[in-house]
């Protein structure tokens, strides 16, 4: 990582101002030590008259100096964090390996991040600030006594360099275990919030509890351990610090040095520890400091699921054709997802893509949308490789519906303007409309609060939601990952139903489970295990042995209608089932 020269001069100002800080309240200390024990000898005040001066300056300097470290101090730790923060997010914004995205980067957005700010101003700072005086210090004792500079030396030594040194140790040791624990409490506070129901619905939440409130403990007593091995650290920097003051009294009056000189020599060694006996803290932070760093270091080199070309090419003009050949995507350490698909989408075709679970649909679309990378094969975009374009560009001419579609923490009317940020409220009800969320939106209005997770809205309505959202966006090509994934039948098929309407005269790759309605499609492709298996058009491939007739034979069977329900004209066939059923949910 290169620190850019603004930042270092900041630092490096942040720094001598700390340091002049510290050297004034050095100066402070002793012409005070030097000026009250020079007074008690009663000397005219013209001799004191410099001192009294210097006492002033050295008070008034201290203080400026202070608020000048502060102040630049934290300029350059938070313009670091903001730094550190916004390279977070660059690194986090495209697309990576799914499994990659784990909950804990939560944490490390938030939280090790922070330890940008912690290394600056609670470790750099005040350990270039402490060295200064203690130098300073050094001479002056130096100058008067070299044996109390000695001591001196001893006793900075065990409370800036040993003690410190103990303490990161001690850090280190309990840092790790307590890592491990906090990663276990996590783990069960995370059950609890999230499985709340299913514990209560199996009368575990007593033994969930149990099992949190233990791990709790566990924190509590190595957090006690950590602040003990802490105290005893700073406890004995101030014993070191007290020790050293009396050997440098003794040595003073050993040597025979006046009254004035042995005040000045034992408070200088005496303020000399002040910036020092911090850096026993300091110490103690950093091993959680150089590891949330790390931490953060590791997001930014995930590797991108996609690679940039280093010279995009500009989009070609529409209307688009895709054309996927020979496609072949593979998922790390997996068997081929998809293995030698080929499909055209022409404008204003619809093409159904249909398989058992597992098929490689939600991949092929994902190499679509430029969010995994081929292994070979290709995919053009009227004739333009989309390797050779920004993802960006490729997700401008093809995208729509992802497999879990997420509905942000915001008002639906911003839930849809995510993919329309200019849109006025006339092409919003247009797309809810044709979404057929209409009488939903209408009942719990524009502004209603939709929550973390989507769970403030059914699934059915969560996945009318994205369709919306994928309308208003106006892909020039449409791709649909399971519109009525894991809703039930009635309201998938009038999903399905609405969809197949909505998409009418568009280019439209579809993902579906459900057959129902494919009939108005052009094309229906057939996958299982990463191949195509079978294609064409609906009414051929129900009329020829296979998978897909399997299928269409098994929903076809599947479908019965509710208890008392008399089955209403049209519903004999699947497609008219699916109006029925669309019927009903409306
Ligand atoms: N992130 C991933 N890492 C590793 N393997 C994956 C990953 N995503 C999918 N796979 C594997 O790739 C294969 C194809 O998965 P894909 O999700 O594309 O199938 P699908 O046809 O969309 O299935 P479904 O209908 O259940 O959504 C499966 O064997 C799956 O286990």
């Amino acid at each position: 990582m290169t620190v850019p020269p603004s930042v270092i001069l900041r630092l490096l100002g942040a720094a001598a101002a700390g340091a002049a800080a510290e050297l004034a309240g050095l100066g402070l200390i002793a012409t005070a030590a030097w000026l009250i024990t020079r007074a008690a000898e009663q000397p005219p005040l013209a001799a004191l008259g410099v001192a009294i001066a210097a006492v002033r300056a050295f008070a008034t300097s201290k203080g400026v100096f202070r608020y000048a470290e502060r102040l630049a101090g934290h300029d350059v730790a938070l313009r670091a964090l903001a730094t550190a923060r916004e390279r977070l997010y660059h690194a986090l914004a495209p697309a990576r390996p799914p499994e990659r995205r784990g909950a804990d980067l939560l944490t490390r957005m938030v939280e090790d991040t922070e330890a940008v700010q912690d290394l600056l101003v609670r470790c750099l700072l005040p350990a270039a600030a402490a060295l200064t005086p203690a130098v300073a210090a050094l001479v002056i004792e130096l100058v008067l006594l070299p044996r109390a500079a000695l001591a001196l030396l001893a006793g900075l030594t065990v409370a800036g360099v040993l003690l410190p040194a103990a303490s990161y140790a001690a850090a280190r040791r309990w840092g790790a275990e307590i890592g491990r624990a906090r990663a276990a409490l996590a783990e069960r506070v995370a059950d609890l919030v999230h499985g709340s129901a299913d514990l209560a619905a199996f009368g575990a939440t007593g033994r969930a509890l149990a099992a949190a409130s233990a791990a709790g403990d566990r924190v509590d007593a190595l957090e006690r351990r950590r602040a003990r091995a802490l105290a005893t650290a700073q406890a004995g920097g101030v014993l070191t610090q007290g020790l050293t003051a009396c050997a440098v009294t003794l040595t003073a009056q050993a040597a025979g040095a006046g009254t004035v000189a042995t005040a000045v020599l034992a408070l200088t060694a005496l303020v000399a520890f002040e910036p020092v006996l911090p850096l026993a803290q300091a110490a103690e932070r950093l091993p959680g400091i150089t590891g949330a760093l790390r931490r953060t270091r590791e997001i930014r080199r995930l590797p991108r699921a996609v690679t940039e070309p280093d010279r995009p090419a500009p989009l070609p003009g529409g209307p688009y054709t895709v054309e996927v050949r020979d496609l072949v995507v593979r998922h790390p350490g997996r068997a081929p997802a998809v293995d030698g698909v080929s499909l055209t989408l022409t404008p204003g075709k619809r093409v159904a893509l249909v398989g058992p679970s597992g098929a490689g649909k939600s991949t092929l679309l994902a190499a679509l949308m430029r969010l995994i990378e081929p292994e070979s094969g290709s995919i053009t975009v009227n004739g333009r490789d989309i390797r050779e374009l920004r993802a960006e560009d490729v997700r401008r001419v093809m995208t729509g519906l992802p497999q879990d579609p997420y509905v942000f923490r915001a008002s639906v009317r911003e839930n849809l303007r995510l993919a329309a940020p200019e849109a006025g409220d006339e092409e919003l009800e247009r797309a809810v409309r044709r979404a057929r969320l209409d009488r939903w939106v209408a009942g719990v209005g524009w502004d209603a609060g939709l929550g973390e997770d989507g769970r403030t809205v059914s699934g059915g309505q969560l996945q009318r939601l994205a369709l919306a959202r994928a309308l208003l966006y106006d892909p020039p090509v449409l791709l649909l990952d399971e519109p009525g994934e894991a809703l039930d039948d009635a309201t998938a098929g009038a999903i399905m139903a609405d969809v197949l309407d909505a998409t009418r005269g568009r280019t439209v790759l579809m993902v579906t489970h459900r057959l129902t309605g494919l009939d108005q499609v052009d094309e229906v492709v057939v996958l299982d295990r990463g191949r195509v298996i079978q294609r064409g058009g609906h009414e051929e491939l129900i009329r020829t042995p296979g998978h897909y007739r399997d299928l269409w034979e098994a929903e076809s069977r599947a479908w019965r209608p509710p208890a008392g329900q008399p089955i209403i004209a049209g519903t004999g066939s699947p497609s008219g089932r699916a109006a029925a059923a669309h019927h009903r949910e409306r």
